[in-house]
């Protein structure tokens, strides 16, 4: 019975899908795999039996992915799963940072209990609101990831022009731009350019505050900041001061913090980006589905630590070893498996900066202490047999 641990509340399309060989529920004790959203596990003690943890979401940036790998723990995420729900926030969040929308529906509501007047008053007072259209304007799109590609072709089909930066752009990202997203070269030219600037690059050491003083004083007066990705990547009390002092016309955020609630053109939301029902469905079906053929096969697709490896079953018992990326590694493994009269049927290794992953499909039966003693070379991180199973 292999144990689930969910630290968030999972969408049960997810949950549903560990069929009667898993308990899964927030009170699991030893997990052997753990199924998050927003929580953060830096504080967390790993449990010692933990295999597997899966982001129900695209930032991993709550996990301790380092600790992790060096325990053999392979973090998953659900890439693309809920881009399409964050598009439309941000797609919102430009509307209505442009419209002054949630401006004019506040004042609206002080028009309450004015009785007949209220048309009048809505007429006499809605110049205050007045905003500009997005057509025409210039999106610059930072990140060109499964968010910020939906997000480039929606306000080019709104009639903006779009400027993209993203120096590490994927080639299946690349077929999905549309052709008319034009390429900037630089950080300085999205900020020169740009009437509206929107940010979809993970939180990691170097783009941590990518968004502080030096770059704002790039950017054109007026300009409109929106923020769907994560806090840190902005120096809030650096575009709080831009804020009040005009240079930044407005700043939408989907992860305020106390400093932000309540200024004057703060769109403050509530981590909302992720927050429909399909996208949550989507997510955890996703993450759901590459725990349970890694906890039962070994395979891994969407893993942030380590490559993409799977192979079929075909009746064989598999070897899976997560190891570190160093030479010489297969040749010690089939020394120790050819010493204990185990043949190799098939095998698939991949690595990925630090770390890598081999699935060895064999026949001969893997004791104990041959699993040990791969378990022992010092470039093994985690071994695991996993029983053999018909296809
Ligand atoms: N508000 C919300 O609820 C949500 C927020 N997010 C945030 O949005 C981020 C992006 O999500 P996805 O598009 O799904 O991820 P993704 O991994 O598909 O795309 C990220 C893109 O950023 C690019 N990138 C990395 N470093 C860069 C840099 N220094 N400059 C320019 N580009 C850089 C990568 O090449 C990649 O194309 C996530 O990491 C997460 O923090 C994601 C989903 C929901
Ligand atoms: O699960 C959520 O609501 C947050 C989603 C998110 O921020 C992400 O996927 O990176």
């Amino acid at each position: 019975m292999y144990q689930i641990k969910c630290l968030n509340k999972i969408s049960p399309v997810g949950t549903s899908r560990f069929g009667e060989n898993y308990s899964c529920s927030d009170s699991v004790e030893n997990p052997e795999a753990i199924l998050v959203r927003s929580a953060s596990m830096h504080e967390m003690e790993l449990p010692a039996n933990l295999l597997a943890v899966a982001r129900a979401g695209a930032g991993v940036n709550n996990i301790p992915i380092d600790k992790c790998s060096e325990k053999g723990i392979v973090v998953f995420n659900t890439p693309g799963a809920n881009a399409n729900a964050v598009k439309e926030l941000v797609l919102a969040g430009l509307l209505m940072s442009s419209r002054r929308i949630v401006s004019g529906i506040e004042w609206a509501k002080t028009l309450k209990g004015k009785g007949d007047e209220v048309g009048k008053l809505v007429e006499k007072g809605k110049s205050q609101f007045v905003g500009p259209e997005i057509k025409g304007k210039t999106l610059g799109v930072i990140g060109l990831g499964a968010i910020g590609i939906l997000v480039a072709n929606a306000a080019h089909s709104l009639g903006m022009e779009v400027l993209g930066y993203d120096p590490y752009l994927s080639v299946d990202a690349a077929w999905g731009l549309s052709r008319s997203v034009k390429h900037a070269h630089s950080l300085d030219d999205i900020y020169a350019e740009s009437d509206y600037i929107t940010v979809h690059v993970p939180l990691l050491p170097d783009t941590k505050e990518m968004i502080n003083a030096e770059a704002i004083s790039k950017m054109k007066d007026g300009v409109h900041l929106l923020n769907f990705a994560r806090g840190g990547l902005f120096n809030r009390p650096d575009v709080l001061a831009a804020v009040k002092s005009g240079k930044v016309a407005t700043y939408a955020t989907d992860f305020p913090d106390d400093s932000l609630l309540g200024v004057e053109n703060v769109l403050a939301f509530p981590h909302l980006g992720a927050s429909t029902p399909e996208s949550e469905d989507n997510c955890a079906r996703m993450a759901a589905d590459e725990l349970i053929d890694y906890l039962e096969n070994g395979n891994i697709r969407n893993a942030v630590n380590l490559p993409s490896v799977s192979m079929a079953r075909n009746g064989f018992t598999r070897i899976c070893l997560f190891h570190r990326n160093v030479p010489n590694v297969i040749s010690k493994l089939s020394g120790i498996l050819a010493n204990a009269n185990i043949n190799i049927e098939n095998m698939q290794s991949k690595a990925k900066k630090d770390y890598a992953y081999v699935i060895l499909d064999v026949t001969g039966e893997v004791t104990e202490d041959t699993a040990e003693h791969l378990e022992q070379l010092p470039e093994i991180v985690r071994a695991r047999v996993i029983p053999a199973k018909n296809k």
